[in-house]
């Protein structure tokens, strides 16, 4: 399973590390004709109008739409979520707009712009340790997602099908069980397409 990680700004090394650990090959992706021989991939967190602005310059909007389209899984972490999402609370112009759900940037006061908090999400852990770090919030998640995790009753990770977002960095800890669930996507996307 090769799985790669969105190299233009961002936690890179760190989702590659824990990727490792959790039993896949990943790499660091920093040209559009690298996704063509991956299985999945990871958008880190890091400033997501900078992510825009070189997802841009880079040409990596359409490529990365028809990964997605394709149904190849795709994780979005902090501001990778908010690149991944259909809709962003009070701007007009997203990202990819791939995963169904509107999110809130920056939502999460002041003095709680960074911190760590003992997480349940479904399906991975009773006690996630999420870090948020200027974290978006989702507002809403469109029909046939799922709400894998709440924080102060916001919804802070959710899947839709082949997508997973997450409003924390996964990558900041020494948890792993984040990225393998993410790893178990890969395996159902290619169940799927062996049964067709
Ligand atoms: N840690 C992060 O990824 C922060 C996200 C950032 N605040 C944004 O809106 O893009």
């Amino acid at each position: 399973m090769k799985i790669g990680v969105l190299a233009l700004q961002g936690a890179v090394a760190e989702h590659i590390r824990m990727l490792e650990e959790a039993g896949a090959t990943a790499v660091a992706v920093k040209k559009v004709e690298e996704l063509d021989e991956l299985d999945g991939l990871v958008i880190p967190g890091g400033e997501s109008t900078t992510i825009g602005k070189l997802m841009n310059k880079y040409g990596f909007v359409e490529k990365l739409r028809e990964f997605g389209q394709a149904k190849k899984p795709m994780f979005g972490t902090c501001a990778g979520a908010i690149v991944l999402a259909t809709r962003i609370n009070g701007q007009d112009d997203v990202h990819l707009g791939l995963m169904d759900m509107k999110v809130d940037r920056n939502s999460f006061g002041r003095q709680k712009d960074s911190f760590e908090v003992a997480l349940p999400i479904a399906g991975v852990a009773a006690d996630y340790p999420a870090v948020f770090i200027r974290a978006p919030h989702i507002m809403e998640v469109g029909a046939g997602s799922e709400v894998l995790s709440k924080f102060e009753d916001r919804i802070v990770a959710a899947r839709q099908g082949h997508y997973l977002a997450a409003s924390f960095h996964p990558e900041l800890t020494e948890d792993i069980r984040l990225h393998q669930y993410f790893l178990t996507m890969v395996k159902e996307y290619y169940g799927e397409k062996a049964s067709v």
